[in-house]
């Protein structure tokens, strides 16, 4: 029997380009050079589209980590078994893990959502429960769940951002921690931009030779058993996803919804943003990509966004951590937007 279940629907308004001359202007008669602020003058621009364009600020800028385990992890595709998810959420609620320390230098609040790890944990003020289940199945010989549990996992992270927009927070970092899930974000990928699983493979957590060919050979057979997915991102993400995938589609959808930024993370994360473009296209808008991570097709997917990360680092840690070094970028670009003389306030004449 097949569940039935209603998929929600995400209102999504492309953020109007109407203000651009008068941004543009503004950034403009700043005094500085033409342009010599590079990056941060389009991060302005895109911030100030998203917040309005007289005096734009960030508000409880808040960074969700997503977890979930993955069934794929028994084949040997990690360096870590899956009980290492659930050891390093454990470490997060502990204050001890790397996103603990990057939230707390860019002043930023920190929640983590379950979405499925092995063993559920006591409840903790910063733990979410948003389970859909005990680990996904192995996406190399069955679905990983089913598209009424995408479903459930969208009608959760919407109500968390509806929470969130409610308490005043007006930009969310996307994080996630998941034993095994480039490999699932590896097969989704080469799905959904059609890329050759080869550009959308890598080491993930640092994985040999050994493991690296038991990876390639578990993508490759996800991909064709679940090729008659191809062309519905959902029926793409219940095949082939992670739990903690979904959960971040989702919050992606619904922050747009409620027009929140969305700072992405590495290449799991940029995979869940991908997913969430080709659900409603206009959820692009909203996103502002941290940094290409060191994981082999992270650089390949953020050029099919038309993505310009703010950092490359050689990072490959996953959990938040580039978006929240990258949280001070945003800040130093609303902070010339906002504060800098004009040329004319200044008496500066070039
Ligand atoms: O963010 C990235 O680009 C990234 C690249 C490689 C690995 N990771 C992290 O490492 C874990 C996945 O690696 P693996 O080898 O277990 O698939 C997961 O918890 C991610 O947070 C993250
Ligand atoms: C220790 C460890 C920490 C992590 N944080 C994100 N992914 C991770 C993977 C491992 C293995």
């Amino acid at each position: 029997m097949t569940d039935t279940f209603v998929l929600p629907h995400f209102s999504i308004a492309r953020l109007a380009g109407d203000r651009d001359d008068d941004i543009r202007a503004r950034i403009d008669s700043r005094t500085k050079p033409p342009g010599a602020l590079g990056q941060l003058e389009s991060l302005a621009l895109q911030l100030a589209r998203l917040y309005g364009s007289e005096s734009p600020q960030l508000q409880q800028p808040t960074m969700l980590v997503f977890a979930g385990d993955h069934g794929v992890t028994n084949e040997g595709v990690s360096i870590a078994s899956s009980a290492v998810t659930g050891q390093m959420v454990r470490n997060f609620l502990d204050g001890g893990a790397s996103i603990n320390a990057f939230c707390g230098q860019s002043d930023m609040a920190l929640r983590i959502v379950d979405c499925g790890i092995l063993e559920p944990l006591p409840a903790h003020p910063m733990l979410l429960d948003h389970r859909l289940g005990a680990g996904t199945e192995p996406i190399h010989l069955t679905a990983a769940m089913s598209e009424a549990t995408v479903a459930r996992g969208f009608a959760n992270a919407r109500q968390l951002i509806g929470e969130l927009c409610k308490a005043g927070v007006n930009l969310i970092g996307l994080g996630e921690m998941g034993i095994g899930n480039t490999t699932s974000a590896s097969a989704l990928m080469a799905a959904l931009t059609g890329l050759s699983s080869d550009e959308c493979i890598g080491r993930g957590s640092g994985i040999d030779d050994k493991a690296f060919l038991r990876k390639q050979e578990i993508v490759t057979q996800a991909l064709k058993r679940h090729v008659e997915t191809f062309g519905n991102p959902v029926r793409m993400l219940a095949a082939l996803g992670g739990f903690e995938i979904v959960g971040m589609t989702g919050a992606v959808l619904a922050a747009a919804e409620r027009r929140m930024g969305v700072l992405v993370d590495g290449f799991i994360t940029t995979v869940a943003a991908l997913a969430a473009c080709h659900i409603e296209p206009a959820a692009r808008d909203y996103l502002i990509f941290a940094h290409c991570s060191g994981e082999k097709g992270h650089a390949a997917l953020l050029n099919h966004l038309s993505a310009e990360p703010l950092l490359s680092l050689n990072l490959r840690m996953g959990e938040g951590s580039g978006a929240a070094l990258a949280l001070p970028l945003l800040r130093s670009a609303l902070a010339f937007y906002n504060e800098m003389a004009s040329f004319e306030q200044a008496g500066v004449v070039v």
